[in-house]
């Protein structure tokens, strides 16, 4: 069977328990969805993911509040990543056929005072902070002194990023974005080779109130070689791009690509794209999951942006036609009930979709993420790259 258009779409970070190599990342025991079913003790109601198998994934250890199906709509199974990163560079890229094999620059200790050195002279600001730090936690720590210094806010995660935060007011959003260019130009080859310069602007009066804006911008590094996304535009087919995807491949790939506002404007644009006549490959991620809910360690917070995603993809599958095939994945795991704030390396689920299915199977422990890469341009008879096994002879 093949598909005029393919859907994905990217729950950032909704991981679906433990790697196999967890352990190497100290996140041994981390499980996004297990975490925060238990966290709602049976109220956690997602009925579409659950139809299509959610819990069929792992029948041993259900989620809770999501029972296992006893004839699943969709096909089922998880997804392992081979990056050596479990961030979303690695995770996108890995998805379209280029895992991220080389370790990106890490600094847990702050960025070289040679680099701080030449972010200060660029940009004509003293900069401080310069360690890692949760981002809405720097800025009610030294939102208030930038306001009245103008000073730089720099920090970092545990994954490979330079991120700065500046209030809209203090430092405009252009100068901000001029420094961002100017940090991305300085740090892509070793020993920085960090894999993104995220702009984190922010408004409000004072610490108790500061909020981050949509005009966060991620400066990614450039994909390093060939990905799915290339391959499909090179072959003719339209690639549309919904959210960070843009940055996250720099606009490679992309015939098409828009901006959101939040997981809902994702759905609505995704929604649009399912209403448009295309050919091809629509690619959606959703970061409220991720940066609202994930790194704030919110369980609740994020169950509920969950279950209103469940309701918004009720509308989508509505829209889409029998020739059509919806695949659904995440990019890493961001256990809200883990320590810490950071990403958490676990299996991502994989749900897989079509009006025209009369019932779903499993697909099994895929080795990575390139599968689904791999999939798409096989169903569109391009030819694959590397990396990753196509399961579309199984969907029947
Ligand atoms: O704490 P905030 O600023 O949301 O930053 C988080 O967002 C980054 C990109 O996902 C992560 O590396 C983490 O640092
Ligand atoms: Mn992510
Ligand atoms: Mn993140």
């Amino acid at each position: 069977m093949t598909f005029k258009r393919v859907f994905g779409i990217v729950t950032d970070s909704v991981g679906i328990g433990e790697a196999s190599d967890a352990k190497d990342f100290g996140d041994t025991g981390a499980d996004t969805l297990g975490h925060i079913g238990e966290f709602y003790k049976g109220n956690f109601k997602v009925p579409n993911l659950e139809k299509m198998g959610l819990s069929n994934i792992r029948p041993e250890n259900p989620i809770e509040g999501v029972p296992v199906a006893d004839a699943p709509s969709g096909y089922f199974g998880k997804m392992h990543e081979i990056s050596v990163g479990k961030d979303s560079m690695d995770g996108h890229w890995e998805m379209m056929g280029l895992p991220v094999l080389e370790p990106l620059g890490f600094f847990p200790q702050g960025f070289p005072q040679e680099l701080i050195d030449k972010l200060e002279k660029f940009s004509g600001r003293h900069i401080i902070v310069n360690k890692p730090y949760s981002g809405t936690d720097v800025i009610h720590d030294y939102g208030e002194h930038q306001m009245a210094t103008g000073d730089l806010i720099v920090y970092t995660s545990g994954d490979s990023v330079l991120q700065i935060a500046a209030h809209e007011d203090v430092i405009p959003l252009e100068e901000l974005y001029k420094i961002c260019e100017y940090a991305r130009s300085i740090t892509i080859d070793k020993p920085y080779r960090i894999g993104r310069i995220i702009a984190r602007p922010y408004v409000g009066p004072d610490k108790d109130h500061f909020t981050r804006t949509s005009n966060r911008h991620d400066f990614a590094l450039e994909p390093t070689g060939e990905t799915d996304m290339d391959r499909l535009k090179a072959a003719g087919l339209d690639v549309l791009a919904v959210g960070k995807i843009n940055d996250i491949f720099s606009g490679h790939g992309i015939t098409d690509g828009v901006h959101t506002e939040s997981n809902d404007d994702g759905m609505d644009k995704t929604i649009e794209n399912a209403e448009k006549d295309f050919h091809g490959f629509s690619f959606t991620n959703l970061v409220d999951f991720d940066a609202m809910y994930g790194h704030r360690r919110n369980p609740e917070g994020y169950g509920k942006a969950l279950m209103a995603f469940d309701v918004r993809l009720g509308e989508l599958m509505g829209k889409l036609k029998d020739d059509d095939l919806l695949i659904i994945t995440a990019d890493h795991g961001n256990d809200p009930g883990f320590k810490g704030t950071d990403h958490t390396r676990e299996y991502v689920p994989l749900l897989v979709w079509s009006p025209s299915f009369k019932g779903g199977k499993a697909l099994g422990i895929r080795q990575t993420y390139g599968d689904f890469g791999a999939t798409v341009l096989e169903n569109f008879g391009v030819q694959k790259g590397e990396y990753g096994t196509s399961f579309l002879s199984d969907l029947k």
